[in-house]
């Protein structure tokens, strides 16, 4: 910490979902000072022209020298190029480390930083942009009650979060949340391709697809009915619901998001290079 009791955070890349935790710590009004590396100056122009208060920097080594806590956001597969070009700047200070990358371990992680190391792994979403975002958070050992509330703190700003003790359901939650706007916007882009059908314009047919999204989740949210119950409240017997979800059904909707949530799993396995629980059961 600072000695006003601001804490120094520092982006090791300034891509999408740097982005998206920066304006939701921004937005929430944090006592937080951001500095962003990345060695794009377009990706830091994007930072400097929305928040101008950051101070970016295209050197990773000066970015992490004053660093309280140092979130990791390049694409996991650069990650061990980028943390071991920064071992020993981080070795110097051990600020408490935090990965958003989908499928890198935190024991790679350490070895790559030097070792001995706090570090938190997160799978965050990019809902997180607007303050609606998702994540799954993992500490290890040596991440003592301070900096996992720091961790948290992070997170909450841009959203909801969920503990986990086994690292190993990180690769679940990369499948259902961090992945899983894609499936929704997926689904909204067909819906909307069918309503433009119908004969409806773009416009109309996108404000009907999303605010419905968008009171779906919300009543999700809200209810203490199940996704199931939910659903059945909308079927009438006979009716237009039950047609549509016959159909779905019948074409397998179930299945094919069962097989997909085990392919987004088995990819962030694969990507971590080791056999976690999820995988022998
Ligand atoms: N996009 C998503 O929905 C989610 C992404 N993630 C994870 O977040 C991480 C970042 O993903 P995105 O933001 O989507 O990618 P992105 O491609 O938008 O951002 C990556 C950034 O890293 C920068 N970069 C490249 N080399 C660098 C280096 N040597 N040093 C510093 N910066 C460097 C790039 O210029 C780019 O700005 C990934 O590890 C991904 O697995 C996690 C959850 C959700
Ligand atoms: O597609 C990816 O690999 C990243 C991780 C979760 C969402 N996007």
């Amino acid at each position: 910490m600072t000695t006003e009791n601001r804490t120094n955070i520092t982006f090791i890349g300034a891509g999408n979902m740097a982005r998206s935790l920066i304006a939701g710590l921004i937005d929430d009004g944090a006592s937080v000072d951001i500095t962003v590396a990345d060695p794009s100056e377009e990706q830091l122009d994007i930072i400097r022209g929305q928040w101008p208060a950051c101070i970016t920097t295209t050197d990773n080594a000066q970015a992490v020298s004053q660093a309280d806590l140092v979130v990791l956001a390049v694409k996991p597969q650069i990650m061990q190029m980028v943390c071991e070009a920064l071992a020993s700047d981080i070795q110097e200070r051990k600020p408490l480390i935090m990965s958003i990358a989908a499928g890198v371990s935190e024991s790679s992680l350490n070895t790559w930083l030097g070792g001995l190391l706090p570090i938190v792994r997160c799978m965050p979403n990019t809902p997180a942009l607007v303050q609606s975002g998702m994540s799954g958070l993992y500490a290890n050992t040596r991440v003592d009650e301070e900096q996992r509330s720091l961790a948290e703190s992070v997170m909450r700003a841009v959203g909801m979060v969920l503990w986990f003790d086994d690292e190993d359901m990180l690769h679940a939650v990369t499948a259902v949340s961090g992945s899983g706007p894609a499936y929704f916007f997926l689904v909204m882009e067909a819906m909307q391709r069918s309503a433009e059908g119908f004969g409806l314009s773009e416009e109309e047919a996108r404000l009907l697809v999303v605010q419905t999204a968008f009171g779906a989740a919300k009543l999700a949210l809200e209810s203490n009915d199940s996704s199931a119950e939910l659903r059945k409240k909308v079927t009438s017997k006979g009716g237009t619901t039950e047609a549509a979800i016959n159909q779905l059904q019948a074409s397998g909707l179930e299945n094919t998001f069962d097989l997909a949530l085990k392919a987004a799993a088995q990819r962030s396995i694969v990507l971590s290079g080791n056999k976690p629980a999820i995988e022998k059961s």
